[in-house]
């Protein structure tokens, strides 16, 4: 279990977004987090994934604190999907699935039979196949994207933290990718964590949800988020209205 106790998250002495008291992420959940541009949905995961930006509270996993834990032990717990392009952009796509398999390899990290299954699998799974021998940096925004998120479950930690995981996506790969990890959730108990500002799909697939609105921090379950009617609230537009968690747009013709 992921659990943040008293967080602060910000910049220097600005805090952004708050939670007194314990958040507690159990296993084999699909959890979003959802709130208006600047909110700090980045700076949470941030906070969750290494410390930065920890203003002030603790992160433990598994009721050790984050600050105890080894390198190689943390690449056990955590992986990260952010937003930057930051890997070398000469390594193909397999050889950056390899890379992730870093924690499980002996000293000179060679890989085993069972690594390169996992890598096999990712590939197919994730509809990466055709693009295995491909130089990252010449991926479209979208198939990086795919890579990025394969390239985390092959590094297969208890927990994902993922920022925005979907947003160059076309709209099928998007309901097929969430689809597929709320499923790799439920039946591998991991947990992702994700920013998103695909409401909609959030309220349809998710277990629970993390909402951060005027800088507090709140986590319910979908379905009790969906009953408080909170999202008019946090989203507030004439032109947009929710109903059971479903968006609809409204514009004068
Ligand atoms: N490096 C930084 N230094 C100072 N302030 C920052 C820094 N990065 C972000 N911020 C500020 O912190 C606040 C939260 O930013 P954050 O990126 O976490 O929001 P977000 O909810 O992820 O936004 P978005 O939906 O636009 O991606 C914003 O007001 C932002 O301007």
């Amino acid at each position: 279990m992921i659990r943040l106790e008293n967080i602060q998250v910000g910049y220097g002495h600005c805090v952004v977004a708050a939670f007194d008291g314990d958040l507690a992420f159990a296993k084999a959940k699909f959890i979003s987090i959802i709130g208006t541009n600047g909110s700090g949905k980045s700076t949470l995961l941030r906070a969750m994934a290494s410390g930065q930006h920890l203003i002030n509270g603790n992160v433990f996993i598994e009721n050790k604190n984050w600050n105890d834990y080894t390198a190689v032990e943390r690449s056990k717990f955590i992986s990260v999907v952010l937003t930057e392009r930051s890997f070398s952009h000469f390594l193909s796509v397999r050889e950056l699935l390899e890379l992730s398999r870093a924690p499980y390899t002996n000293y000179i990290g060679k890989l085993a039979a069972e690594d390169h299954e996992v890598i096999n699998e990712a590939l197919e799974s994730f509809d990466l196949k055709q693009l295995e021998n491909r130089k990252a940096g010449t991926l479209s925004d979208g198939q990086l994207q795919r890579v990025l998120i394969a390239r985390a479950i092959v590094q297969d930690t208890e927990y994902i933290l993922m920022d925005e995981p979907t947003s160059h996506l076309d709209i099928n790969h998007k309901a097929d990718l969430l689809l597929q990890l709320r499923d790799y959730c439920h039946e591998h108990g991991k947990t992702i964590i994700y920013a998103t500002h695909e409401i909609q799909l959030a309220m349809s697939l998710c277990d629970e949800i993390v909402s951060i609105h005027k800088g507090s921090i709140a986590h319910e379950t979908i379905s009790d988020f969906v009953k408080s009617n909170k999202l008019q609230e946090i989203f507030p537009s004439k032109h947009v209205a929710f109903e059971n968690g479903i968006v609809q747009f409204k514009f004068d013709s």
